[in-house]
């Protein structure tokens, strides 16, 4: 079968209605971003690009060389506008606006531009993760509270994984589709398109040095995982934990599992780890494509109301029949209390 391009692909898809020509410019502009990022990340200690940048990001998180250099590369390829309004972004407290002096698209875009830093220094996969909101028809000037919408109203997703091969995975709420940066000729190249997580599951993954301060539920969700074929749920599970969401998701993405990061004693203030606009939205947009689920533990990540442009949310998201167990214990647990 002829190769199919990430550029055809975005023709394909605005043929059949389902993205305009100023989206499909943004994920141009985006794809070509993460390829410069790949680029760097590739570099290594070559480029001069591992370590600390010496300075803390809006969550008050000390910032890695390659946080900093990813979000000037995706800052700068989206500056000069025409498909975009503003950009928001994991490592900036407020949201950048497009300059005057160039035309305003109708697009905001979301990124967390460097997912899974504390990897970068030991050559451990890391990740772009990306979404795209309509900027209100009557704003000219998007502000923070512009960007507070729910997840369902995402018009695109994705995320890149600089891994042992460059992959873009992206949804426009028509399916979820896998692209493979070819190196040699310097475009994504479809790879597989319509992407299923199968139901089903013996596969979770979650950081299990936090046990003893997750709230009962989890408790006994993972107590039952851990018991295997002697406990309650008669098989074992397998265990992995990468420590990059991208990661961890495009392996689920890929074979299926189940991916949990719930709230535990020592987060509950801020609500949880991972930031609701950055990360846990697209994933769970990408997630739901693919026929698989994404909660908080309590509700749909994606019907979250936001009220803040760094929230924090649990994720657990993957193969449905594990999530929709896991939340059930959650919501049993919160009914018995009352
Ligand atoms: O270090 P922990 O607690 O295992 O957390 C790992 C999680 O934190 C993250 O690295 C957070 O993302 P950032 O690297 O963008 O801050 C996720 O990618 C990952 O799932
Ligand atoms: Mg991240
Ligand atoms: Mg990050």
């Amino acid at each position: 079968m002829k190769p199919v391009s990430l550029i055809q692909f975005l023709i394909e898809e605005r043929r059949a209605g389902h993205i305009n020509t100023e989206l499909s410019l943004l994920i141009e502009v985006v794809a070509r971003a993460c390829k410069r990022i790949g680029v760097a990340t590739g570099k290594g200690a070559l480029g001069g690009v591992l370590g600390a940048a010496g300075t803390d990001n809006v969550q008050g998180e000390a910032q890695k060389k390659l946080d900093v250099i990813s979000n000037e590369i995706l800052l700068e390829a989206n500056a000069w506008g025409g498909h975009l309004a503003a950009c928001a972004s994991e490592e900036m407290e407020d949201p950048q606006p497009i300059p005057d002096m160039y035309p305003k698209g109708q697009h905001l875009l979301l990124f967390d531009p460097l997912d899974g830093s504390s990897n970068i220094d030991v050559n451990i996969s890391v990740g772009t993760i990306f979404s795209v909101l309509r900027c209100p028809d009557d704003v000219t000037e998007p502000k923070a509270e512009h960007f507070l919408q729910p997840g369902t109203t995402q018009l695109a997703a994705g995320y890149v994984v600089y891994g042992p091969s460059t992959l873009l995975v992206l949804t426009f709420g028509h399916g979820t589709h896998e692209f493979t940066l070819d190196r040699e000729i310097g475009s994504f190249i479809l790879s597989r398109r319509d992407i299923r997580i199968p139901e089903q599951t013996g596969e979770f993954a979650i950081n299990m040095s936090n046990q003893r301060h997750w709230e009962a539920p989890m408790q006994r969700y993972i107590g039952e995982l851990l018991a295997g074929n002697d406990g309650p749920r008669g098989r074992d599970f397998n265990m992995r934990w990468v420590a990059s969401m991208v990661a961890d998701v495009h392996r689920i993405v890929t074979r299926g599992g189940v991916f949990f990061y719930p709230l535990d004693a020592k987060i509950k203030s801020k609500g949880g780890k991972l930031r609701l606009m950055y990360e846990a939205n697209p994933m769970a947009f990408i997630v739901e494509q693919a026929g698989g689920a994404a909660t908080t533990g309590r509700e749909r990540i994606m019907e979250v109301q936001p009220t803040g442009l760094h929230q924090r949310v649990p994720v657990f998201l993957g193969s449905s029949q594990e999530v929709e167990q896991a939340t059930r214990y959650h919501r049993e647990a919160d009914n018995a209390q009352g």
